[in-house]
């Protein structure tokens, strides 16, 4: 599905995944671990980007457009699907056949309050299912969440992912949720410091490795890639 081969990956001259290189299949369920900064997001944007015309994707519900309403955020997940007249009188005068997918799409996602509710007056829960039904709405077969259960009920985020797994062929998820990266994912990459520390099946990244990881510990294989005391003097 897509090969990323010794990328410098990060914002104009800011490099946060330096050379890295990543393969990934079509079918498979990807997890995205690493502390707060080592680049989880940033890794995600450039996916994003790299499958553009073949991925959604579930950005984090502060990119929702707060004085419109549930129905006008979900809705512009399918902006791309038309021409820009019909998006313009679909948003105006909603249409019977984007009214009715939305309202199953919202049923389904647990959303319990009217379309036409501004997202302002949302809980943060609620705003994420949001953000979820828009990338949803875009009916894509990859599907990329950035933390998309974050503000969820456990309970409740199971179910969602399970939604999630059964309308796309492919999911990559940035998670801080360790449990249900590894019960729920088949392959797990953890990233630290902008470094792949762990790229393998869910169910052969040990404890150990995760803490260490959470505790910013970096692994021998991985230390030559770190500047040491002396060069960082030398560099000073
Ligand atoms: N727009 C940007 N321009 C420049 N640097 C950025 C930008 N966005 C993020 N960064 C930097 O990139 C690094 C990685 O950030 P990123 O958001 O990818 O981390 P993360 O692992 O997703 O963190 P978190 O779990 O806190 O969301 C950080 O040092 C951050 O400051």
């Amino acid at each position: 599905m897509l090969d990323l081969v010794k990328c410098d990956i990060g914002y104009g001259p800011r490099i946060v995944l330096e050379e890295f290189s990543l393969s990934l299949q079509a079918g498979e369920r990807i997890a995205i671990l690493g502390p707060s900064g080592s680049g989880k997001s940033t890794l995600l944007k450039h996916l994003h980007h790299a499958l553009k015309s073949t991925a959604s994707f579930c950005a984090q519900s502060e990119t929702l457009i707060d004085n419109l309403s549930v129905y006008h955020n979900v809705f512009m997940g399918a902006l791309g699907r038309h021409n820009a007249l019909y998006n313009m009188a679909n948003l105006l005068l909603p249409f019977r056949k984007e009214r009715l997918e939305i309202n199953a799409l919202c049923q389904g996602l647990e959303l319990d309050c009217p379309l036409q509710q501004q997202v302002v007056y949302l809980s943060g829960g609620q705003r994420q299912r949001v953000a979820l039904g828009r990338a949803m709405y875009q009916h894509q077969p990859t599907f990329l969440g950035d933390e998309p259960f974050s503000a969820l009920d456990p309970a409740m985020g199971q179910r969602l992912l399970k939604q999630v797994f059964d309308a796309h062929e492919s999911i990559i998820c940035v998670l801080h949720d360790p449990k249900m990266a590894v019960r729920h994912f088949d392959r797990i990459i953890l990233l630290q410091h902008g470094l792949k520390t762990f790229d393998g099946p869910a169910n052969s990244l040990d404890e150990a490795q995760l803490q260490a990881c959470y505790r910013q510990e970096i692994p021998l294989a991985n230390r030559q890639a770190q500047p040491t005391e002396a060069e960082m003097h030398c560099a000073r």
